[in-house]
């Protein structure tokens, strides 16, 4: 099924029965739903499959980030499970980068491939202490410009970085964004945030939005809270 909202609910929960039982009341024509790696690692490819039997298109979001070949390899499985997006980290440089692209082309899939520039959860301070002088933002253009270069779809940047990389990258660029914080939501461990009409102002494609709903006493009340921020007021 395809899906024209920009949302990627994260399904951030310890088994499938739990992911299943958030993914039941969404519809797949109005989000995305996103696999990490807690219920990867504990439901392996079977959640894949429940979700695809649903309809959602899903982006499983693994980052893999190794030696070219290896992540080649991953990136290829991904992708023959049928999955709309998958992800590496920029860090992991060029080869790795064009590695894991030219093995979907070589087998023509069409899994959207993009990279992880700086993690949202991070700042300046954080970057410093493993080696990184420049600010957040700087180092996000540089990764962006090399993922770009690499042939892949887009970044996993914050919102914060979206407009700058508009320009530099443009529109058809992927900015996918996490750290969507509506007005008054906890941060949690995020630090580059953004609320979900500010992001979409800025120039990011798609909103990954995890606890703000997940955690909500009422998590469709949630969603439907951020729907109606998106959905721009009907002229009279
Ligand atoms: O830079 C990144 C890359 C990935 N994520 C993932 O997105 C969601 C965000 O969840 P929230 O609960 O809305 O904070 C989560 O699955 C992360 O692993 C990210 O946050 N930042």
């Amino acid at each position: 099924m395809s899906c024209d909202s920009p949302l990627i609910i994260a399904l951030d929960h310890p088994s499938l029965d739990a992911a299943l039982c958030l993914a039941d009341r969404l519809d797949p024509e109005r989000c995305r739903v996103k696999v990490g790696k807690e219920l990867f690692t504990r439901s392996g490819p079977d959640v894949l499959e429940a979700l695809h039997g649903r309809g959602f298109q899903v982006f499983l979001d693994l980052k893999f980030h190794d030696i070219p070949n290896t992540v080649a390899a991953a990136v290829q499985a991904a992708a023959e499970q049928g999955v709309w997006m998958v992800n590496v980290h920029a860090g992991g440089g060029r080869r790795m980068m064009e590695a894991a692209r030219e093995r979907l082309e070589r087998h023509g899939l069409e899994t959207r491939l993009i990279a992880v520039t700086v993690l949202t959860s991070m700042t300046a301070d954080d970057l410093l202490e493993v080696g990184v002088s420049a600010p957040p933002a700087t180092h996000v253009e540089r990764l962006a410009l090399l993922t770009r270069d690499c042939g892949l779809d887009g970044v996993v940047c914050s919102a914060q970085e979206s407009a700058r990389l508009r320009e530099l990258c443009g529109p058809e660029f992927l900015k996918v964004t996490p750290g969507i914080r509506p007005q008054g939501a906890a941060q949690g461990d995020q630090r580059r945030v953004m609320t979900p009409a500010e992001a979409m102002a800025a120039g990011s494609t798609h909103l990954v939005v995890g606890r703000p709903v997940t955690q909500a006493e009422d998590p469709m009340a949630a969603l439907l809270d951020i729907e109606k921020e998106l959905t721009p007021p009907r002229s009279p």
